[in-house]
């Protein structure tokens, strides 16, 4: 049995609105997977049902053998850490130092243990010099590093992050990258929301899309960014590059630089553009 497995889920908010209809994904642990699809798709709502923050209206969510329904989101949140998608609906606390550490003390770690998994998270996100600050006072790009941080420091086995590039710059989101590899390194599970076709092709393979409250695809990332069908569907553009590729004529799937590079030295002067 998968580590995290939604069963046929489908959720409808308190004023009756269905915003996920018969969704179904499973994930193992020390995957890395990208949840990516129009606005309103029901990206968001998915995942707050990993972690037991709403419980599925109808199917379960199982998570490392407990059904949601049966746990409060205190319990299950020791399993699955989620990082809000707008830093200011998670932080609270007035530095740095003791928003991360709120979530591994609530979880009754040792004084030890707190400092320790602070320490590492706030060195992987690279917010170690603001330890004393407060929150508050901070742009919103580093706020979600301090966010991510809190959830890093719960040492749970699997971490969403919803909207993580949104409103970063090209270092933060390679940090992110950094991030991401090392805690999959570490045998965790990352589930990430993005909008960014770009970090997707550059930090996953597995690649979920969802459109219309659905999963439409659930793939290796070049059969979705080469599914036209798809990406219509999901109202999501092709990397740069593939586009790049398809518009000239290139008969081959390219994602990235690398590949696009091997692509025209072996079709050297016989690239023939339509536009
Ligand atoms: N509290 C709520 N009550 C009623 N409807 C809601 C609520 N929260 C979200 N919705 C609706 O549910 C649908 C799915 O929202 P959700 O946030 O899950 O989508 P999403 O795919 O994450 O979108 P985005 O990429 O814009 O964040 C949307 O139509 C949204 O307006």
């Amino acid at each position: 049995m998968s580590f995290l497995t939604l069963n046929d889920v489908t959720y409808c908010y308190p004023n009756g609105f269905k915003a996920v209809e018969n969704v179904s994904m499973s994930f193992e642990k020390g995957e890395s997977v990208a949840i990516v699809g129009q606005n309103g798709a029901g990206k968001t709502t998915t995942v707050k049902m990993m972690n037991g923050l709403t419980k599925p209206t109808q199917g379960d969510v199982i998570i490392d053998g407990l059904n949601t329904k049966a746990y409060t989101t205190a319990q299950i949140s020791r399993k699955v850490g989620y990082v809000f998608q707008n830093p200011d609906d998670q932080i609270f606390h007035e530095t740095v130092k003791s928003e991360i550490r709120f979530g591994p003390k609530n979880l009754g770690f040792s004084e030890e243990k707190i400092e320790e998994n602070v320490r590492k998270a706030a060195e992987l996100t690279g917010i170690v010099p603001l330890l004393d600050i407060h929150p508050y006072n901070l742009p919103y790009s580093m706020k979600k590093f301090v966010t991510i941080a809190s959830v890093i420091a719960m040492d749970t086995d699997t971490i969403i992050l919803d909207e993580p590039t949104a409103g970063q710059d090209s270092q933060a989101i390679k940090r992110l990258g950094v991030i991401i590899d090392s805690l999959v390194q570490e045998g965790k599970t990352i589930i990430t929301i993005t909008h960014d076709m770009e970090f997707v092709v550059n930090n996953f393979e597995r690649v979920i899309v969802m459109a219309n409250k659905r999963v439409v695809q659930d793939s290796h990332k070049e059969e979705v960014f080469w599914n036209h069908g798809v990406l219509e569907e999901a109202m999501l553009k092709q990397p740069h590059i593939s586009r790049l590729c398809h518009t000239l004529n290139l008969n081959e799937k390219v994602l990235d630089i690398n590949q696009m590079i091997d692509v025209l030295k072996k079709t050297s002067g016989k690239v023939k553009v339509t536009l």
